[in-house]
């Protein structure tokens, strides 16, 4: 079911917490809403579910206007945060808690039962209490329980936010491979720009009540439509308008007029002084497994990161307090904002 939001905007008292918004989510696609804390990620799907209600504008679920429909009417799974699996009931009790509301015959509510187990690869695990469960065990169960009424469209919010590092790589591989399976509609909330770029088809990436930028991953990352977004989906220097490093930049203006951003991987560092780069003394040097990161001192006084490949470190291996001569490989410049 394609999700339609037209001008839909919502205030509580006197903030506005989602500034008038227009999105289309396709029928079967994985949406990420990306933002920091407080950009309005929540409220906006919360105005999905139906938990809340628009001061504006219009939510078109399959075309049909659902701006005011009920939260039973809307045929939504939602999943949330921190588990609201029933603490007294098994696994199996728990999943087929919306299907014994419905009404829905015995035969029918164990084959489905059985069959959502195994889609969440839980089969051994249905006369389990939820204590006796893993976090991540628990959410995959909350997560069957919400794909149980066959919902038209599901509803994430920060689903694997409370699980460790581990759990949390593991279950977005899962997400992504359960939704291959199931094809529902699916938005999910984060925070975490990797967890986005891994898992989702699109990302709607916003900030303080307002979308910034739609996109796939590449789009996102290749092609950032604002300075927030290149700042927020991967890692950026942001250089002084007038620095060398921006000047030296065939392209640039050099006038302060623009704002140029450079990812740490798109910094070339060479030891010898003829090569044309700026000159930069190294600060630290990070050993971090797979990458090398360093941060350098530009001699007009901007600091910046540089991360480095293993085969790049080994070819020019630098050193704290080593003088060494920058250059950008690929920059974006905005205009700055007066
Ligand atoms: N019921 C409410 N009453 C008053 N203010 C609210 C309410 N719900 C949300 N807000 C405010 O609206 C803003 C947006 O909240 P929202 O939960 O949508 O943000 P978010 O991007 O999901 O952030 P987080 O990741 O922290 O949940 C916040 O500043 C929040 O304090």
């Amino acid at each position: 079911m394609g999700i339609t939001i037209e001008g839909v905007s919502k205030r509580f008292g006197d903030f506005q917490a989602l500034r008038p918004t227009d999105l289309t989510i396709e029928t079967g696609s994985l949406v990420a809403l990306l933002g920091p804390s407080g950009s309005g990620k929540s409220t906006l799907l919360r105005l999905i579910a139906g938990l809340e209600m628009p001061d504006t504008g219009r939510i078109l679920l399959t075309g049909r206007d659902a701006t005011y429909a009920s939260v039973q009417e809307r045929n939504i799974g939602f999943v949330f945060q921190h588990y609201a699996l029933f603490k007294h009931m098994t696994v199996r009790q728990n999943v087929a808690f919306g299907l014994e509301i419905r009404k829905a015959s015995r035969a029918e509510i164990r084959a489905r039962v059985d069959e959502l187990l195994e889609l969440v690869q839980l089969s051994g695990f249905g006369d389990r209490y939820p204590s006796q469960l893993s976090g991540g065990q628990r959410q995959r169960v909350a997560l069957a329980r919400a794909l149980a009424v066959e919902p038209q469209v599901l509803l994430l919010d920060e689903p694997f936010g409370a699980l460790d590092a581990k759990v949390r790589k593991e279950l977005r591989a899962w997400l992504r491979r359960l939704h291959d399976e199931v094809h529902v509609t699916t938005v999910f909330v984060t925070h975490d720009q990797e967890e986005a770029m891994e898992v989702a088809d699109q990302i709607v990436v916003m900030s303080q009540g307002q979308i910034e930028q739609v996109g796939s991953p590449a789009e996102i990352y290749d092609h950032p439509a604002t300075p927030f977004v290149m700042s927020f989906v991967g890692q950026v220097n942001v250089l002084h308008p007038e620095s060398a490093l921006s000047c030296q930049l065939p392209e640039y203006r050099c006038n302060g007029s623009q704002q140029v951003f450079l990812r740490p991987h798109d910094v070339l560092i060479e030891t010898d002084p003829r090569s044309g780069g700026v000159s930069a003394q190294v600060q630290a040097v990070l050993h971090l497994g797979r990458e090398i990161q360093a941060e350098l001192l530009l001699y007009d006084g901007g600091s910046l990161w540089v991360h480095l490949s293993r085969e790049q470190y080994a070819a020019t291996p630098i050193q704290r307090g080593q003088r060494v001569y920058v250059r950008p490989k690929a920059v974006k410049a905005f205009p700055v904002k007066v």
